[in-house]
């Protein structure tokens, strides 16, 4: 068994954060951790408050883990503040954590601020040296390069300036395009794109979250940076196609459709 770990914010409707990645490493047969740097109060339709962890509990908590267990892979997803982020970096290093994937969360699909804006600097600095690969989306990306995204040639052209600000692997995301979902992974040596037939749905609550988890327990079980990618591709379209249209917003995607599918519970 593979132990994955994420550092993200609690979402209380299940659907992102904390529950979606816990929900996705176990789907795809690792053991899930957390460590939790930001309470959430939303649901479908939006963000109502957030509370933010202590640094130091959030270091606490990131210590307990490496102490004790070995991590075979790190998500890092919402970290809100940039004493949260300098926290994670340090502890991180401090544990010569492998496998670190990094999603840049920044605003919900609701459109709340999940990162203070003034972080998003502290996170590009300190965290993206550490990372095996990060996973911007458009918006994300735009915000990184400082810059508008509309064409894949635009989406590869900000993998290049991402990867140049220290990843190792950059993979933007293209979720929020028209057409086919096709994301742009860069490793410093070429292009790789992985495509996906676009689902016809609004309930698409906790997408990034689950598809950048799916990487780290794909990488966790040994699986190399482009298998580990096809792998979260085919796991998130799956996801998509049987969401829950549950509440009166954007829905969640089906973690368990393997599951659900065995025990006869999709249409
Ligand atoms: N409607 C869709 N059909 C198929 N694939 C999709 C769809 N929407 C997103 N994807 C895929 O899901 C993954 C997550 O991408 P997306 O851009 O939606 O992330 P995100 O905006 O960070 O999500 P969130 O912020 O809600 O967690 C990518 O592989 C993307 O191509
Ligand atoms: C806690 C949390 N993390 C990430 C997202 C992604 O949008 C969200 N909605 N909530």
């Amino acid at each position: 068994m593979k132990h994955v770990l994420t550092v993200a914010g609690s979402d209380s409707c299940g659907g992102a954060g904390i529950q979606a990645d816990l929900k996705t490493f176990s789907a795809l047969g690792t053991y899930g951790m957390s460590v939790i740097t930001a309470v959430t109060a939303q649901n479908t339709t939006g963000v109502v408050m957030v509370r933010e962890m202590d640094p130091e509990m959030v270091a606490a908590q990131i210590n307990c883990i490496f102490e004790d267990i070995k991590v075979h892979a790190v998500k890092v997803g919402m970290v809100s503040s940039a004493e949260i982020i300098t926290t994670i970096g340090n502890c991180l290093a401090r544990h010569r954590a492998v496998n670190i994937v990094i999603d840049p969360v920044m605003v919900s699909k609701s459109r709340c601020n999940l990162l203070r804006p003034e972080a998003c600097e502290t996170l590009v600095k300190v965290l993206f040296p550490l990372a095996t690969v990060v996973t911007p989306n458009i918006p994300e990306a735009e915000v990184i390069v400082g810059g508008t995204i509309t064409t894949l040639e635009d989406m590869k052209g900000a993998a290049v300036e991402i990867y140049n600000k220290g990843a190792k692997n950059v993979i933007v995301k293209g979720g929020h395009m028209e057409g086919p979902a096709i994301d742009v992974l860069y490793d410093g040596k070429q292009f790789l794109q992985f495509s996906g037939e676009r689902v016809a749905t609004t309930n698409t609550h906790g997408t990034g979250c689950t598809f950048s988890s799916a990487i780290a327990a794909y990488l966790a079980r040994g699986l190399t940076m482009t298998e580990a990618i096809e792998g979260a591709k085919k796991y998130i379209h799956r996801a998509i196609a049987h969401s829950f249209p549950i509440g009166r917003g954007v829905g969640p995607t089906n973690h368990f459709h393997e599951l659900y599918e065995k025990a006869g519970l999709l249409d």
